[in-house]
């Protein structure tokens, strides 16, 4: 059995390249023709292979993951998880006290994994720590994108600014290109994308999109309406560790690892790009 890397952002990488490959060689097997028997698949696949490999290479360390069992649940102080009573007698979940915690999402862009011949979904491996310097708290970090055959990491962060941006956005000749969700769009995109100037770039998954931003296929990525800390963690480790802006979309710090999973918000773009996005942002969302 290989040994994985001892440093963590390396490690990260090692984990979601092994799950990118596991993902590869399930869509090969199950195929495209029951799209939910593929995405359950994929899903099952993917979390189990973090889960072991966490469990057996970082022991004390605790895990956040999409595919666990009430990860969704808000930790209520005194209530029980969600506000219902505490069968267990209210224990915090060990997240809320480790001093490490990997927050993990096995498979995203679930349901573009299913389509054929997409390549927009990812895994993603995110290091928290209680010791971490940045206000997100991130300390390593990799996103896999197997079908576009790349994984990138905290461990190498790519060049800032990206090699493709040209005059995108900086108020010369090219639109702003936005990317968004293709199927859940926020409420507020179009007139953003009005008065913004921009033109839209929709994809699936979070961590392809800004993949995308950080390698300067898209100038911005923007998501309101819902999302939890697995959605967002690892690619914005990344991507802060290249040079970019990320925040909520009020422009206030990210926060992971919180007693509510739920992150339902977030602006990632070059920081030329942020003043002009936020002040944009406001008027569209009322901040
Ligand atoms: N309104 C919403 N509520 C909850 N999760 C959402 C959401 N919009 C997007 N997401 C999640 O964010 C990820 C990226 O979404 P999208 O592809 O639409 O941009 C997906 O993760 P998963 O594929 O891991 O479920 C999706 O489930
Ligand atoms: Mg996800």
């Amino acid at each position: 059995m290989a040994t994985p890397p001892v440093i963590d952002g390396a490690f990260a990488r090692w984990l979601a390249e092994r799950a990118g490959q596991a993902l590869l060689d399930v869509r090969a097997e199950v195929g495209h023709d029951d799209p939910a028997a593929l995405k359950a698949a994929g899903d099952k696949v993917a979390h189990d292979l973090l889960r072991t490999e966490l469990a057996r290479w970082r022991p004390a360390d605790a895990v956040l993951s999409e595919e666990d069992d009430g990860s969704r649940r808000a930790w209520v102080a005194g209530a029980g998880a969600g506000g219902d009573p505490a069968p267990d007698g209210g224990a915090p979940p060990a997240r809320l006290s480790a001093e490490r915690v990997w927050i993990i999402d096995p498979l995203d862009g679930t349901r573009e994994f299913s389509e054929e011949g997409r390549s927009d979904w990812a895994v993603h491996v995110a290091l928290w720590s209680r010791q971490g310097s940045a206000s997100h708290q991130l300390v390593a970090g990799a996103v896999a994108l197997p079908a576009q055959h790349r994984v990138l990491g905290t461990d190498q962060p790519p060049a800032y600014p990206p090699m493709t941006v040209g005059t995108a956005g900086a108020g010369g000749v090219m639109p702003v290109r936005l990317a968004a969700s293709r199927s859940r769009p926020p409420a507020f995109l179009t007139g953003l994308v009005e008065d913004v100037g921009a033109v839209l770039v929709p994809m699936g998954s979070a961590g392809a999109k800004i993949a995308a931003v950080i390698s300067g296929e898209a100038d911005a990525y923007v998501h309101a309406g819902g999302q939890y800390e697995w959605d967002s963690a690892a690619p914005v480790a990344v991507a802060t560790a290249t040079g970019l802006h990320a925040s909520r979309v009020d422009g206030s710090a990210l926060k992971y690892n919180e007693p509510d999973p739920k992150l339902p918000d977030l602006v990632v773009c070059r920081k030329d790009l942020a003043p002009r996005l936020l002040a944009a942002l406001q008027r569209h969302i009322g901040v």
